[in-house]
């Protein structure tokens, strides 16, 4: 069996259901909704799609849902940030996928739980002490649809868009080919610059930049050439001439 032969494997009783494929057209480009029912739950889901992605090494972002951040444009997160720089990449490569996951807000723990694990942030906790501290899990999420979407959606192995290695390997355990990570970094702000640390230096993200930002050498691999290695963040960084280059530490 040759490469391109082989499929995802996804669990063999898939509880996805396609439910409807449609048009959209955004300010990113011409997109692809195609909704899913998750049967065993009885969550809604969508993927946005461009271009033809049945195939290997299709640019991917599997994103959880931020309602904070991706729809009110809170800087506590870069989620939103990183919601559109996925976009805009995937529009740029010409084909990709982003599987937006409801049931992932708040790493699983849900909106008012994250409310409270904000709240619990500004009280001087950081983002993992604060789950433990409302009796919840670091990161409850589970990856399983993702897996599901992607084997429907035809798509083979994935390039895929993060700095979370967790997620890497939740998406492996559950068959999904990733040929390479593609890092998504964002410029930190004064807001959320803790928060970032706290992810790389407790969770585990690869966040090279956050060391650019304090002058010292990253000892990440990744390569500085990469347009997609530190996207701008929409705020307080408006989007610039730096947009989609690395960023020097004078510039951030
Ligand atoms: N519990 C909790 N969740 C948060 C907080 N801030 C953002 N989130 C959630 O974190 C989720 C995103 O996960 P992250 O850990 O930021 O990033 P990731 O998706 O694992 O990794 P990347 O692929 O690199 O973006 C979203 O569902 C957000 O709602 C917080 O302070 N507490
Ligand atoms: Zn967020």
């Amino acid at each position: 069996m040759s490469k391109a032969d082989v499929a995802l494997d996804v669990p063999a009783q898939s509880t996805i259901e396609r439910v409807v494929n449609t048009r959209l057209s955004t300010s990113y480009g011409e997109l692809r909704a195609i909704g899913y029912l998750d049967c065993g739950n009885a969550r809604e889901q969508v993927a946005l799609v461009h271009g033809d992605v049945t195939g290997q090494d299709v640019i991917t972002r599997v994103h959880s849902e931020c309602l904070t951040g991706d729809v009110f444009g809170s800087t506590h997160c870069e989620c939103g940030d990183q919601l559109s720089a996925a976009l805009r990449t995937i529009v740029a490569e010409g084909a990709g996928v982003l599987v937006y996951l409801q049931g992932h807000e708040g790493r699983g723990i849900g909106l008012l739980s994250k409310l409270k694990a904000m709240r619990l942030q500004d009280e001087g906790l950081d983002t993992v002490e604060a789950n433990l501290a409302l009796g919840l899990p670091v990161d409850a999420r589970d990856y399983r649809v993702a897996a599901e979407i992607l084997h429907d959606l035809g798509v083979r192995s994935v390039r895929l868009l993060s700095n979370n290695p967790r997620k890497l390997e939740a998406l492996r355990r559950y068959g999904v080919q990733v040929s390479e990570q593609v890092p998504l970094l964002i410029r930190p702000n004064e807001e959320n610059l803790r928060y970032l640390r706290t992810k790389q230096e407790r969770l585990g993200h690869s966040l090279p930049h956050l060391d650019d930002v304090l002058g010292q050498p990253s000892t990440d691999s990744v390569s500085p050439n990469d347009p997609t290695r530190l996207a701008s963040a929409s705020r307080p960084f408006s989007a610039d001439a730096n947009e989609g280059r690395p960023t020097t530490p004078d510039s951030v």
